[in-house]
């Protein structure tokens, strides 16, 4: 399975969050590389992950960061590959300064910020899958087909009330 989607986080923190987009790309047959890059604490790194990243065969970026989350809007900057943002909920400001510091890009640099936390991450994971099924069928087919699995499941869930 070749590697398409870069799920990145800030710290090994995030992972909990994170995990969560990895799981949908499991899900999905979708091939990823995992890896802690932060734009604060090794900023060279980031640097080079990102400018390596259409060279390495990727596709999608999925960066998730909390509090100052700076990780994806400068990765963003970087490369001109799709970046997703995960707010990873922070405890002292319950994501909103994650939300706010991924979502309010300036004009011209887009991040697709999804919400703060699992459902987040989960979606990320979906919006990767989506944009790689735009030129991909068979990943288009399995994202569908998860869909049509949800939807029966809250079709059914009034027959538990
Ligand atoms: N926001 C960023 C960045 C960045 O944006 O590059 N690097 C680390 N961090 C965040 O710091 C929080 C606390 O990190 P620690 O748990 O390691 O102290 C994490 O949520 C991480 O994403």
């Amino acid at each position: 399975m070749s590697v398409q989607v870069a799920v990145i986080m800030g710290s090994k923190s995030d992972w909990e969050t994170m995990k969560h987009a990895c799981e949908v790309l499991d899900e999905l047959e979708i091939g990823y590389e995992k890896k802690v890059v932060s734009a604060h604490r090794t900023p060279d790194l980031m640097f080079e992950y990102a400018e390596q990243a259409i060279d390495r065969g990727f596709k999608v970026i999925i960066a998730g960061a909390g509090g100052a989350a700076h990780l994806p809007g400068m990765v963003a900057a970087k490369t001109m590959l799709p970046v997703i943002g995960v707010p990873v909920q922070s405890k002292t400001l319950n994501g909103l300064d994650s939300l706010l510091s991924i979502v309010q890009m300036p004009g011209g640099i887009p991040v697709a910020t999804v919400a703060i936390g699992k459902a987040g991450a989960t979606n990320a994971g979906l919006l990767a899958a989506q944009f790689i099924g735009a030129f991909d069928e068979e990943v288009r087919n399995r994202a569908e087909a998860r869909r049509e699995r949800i939807k029966r499941e809250v079709l059914e869930s009034s027959d538990e009330l």
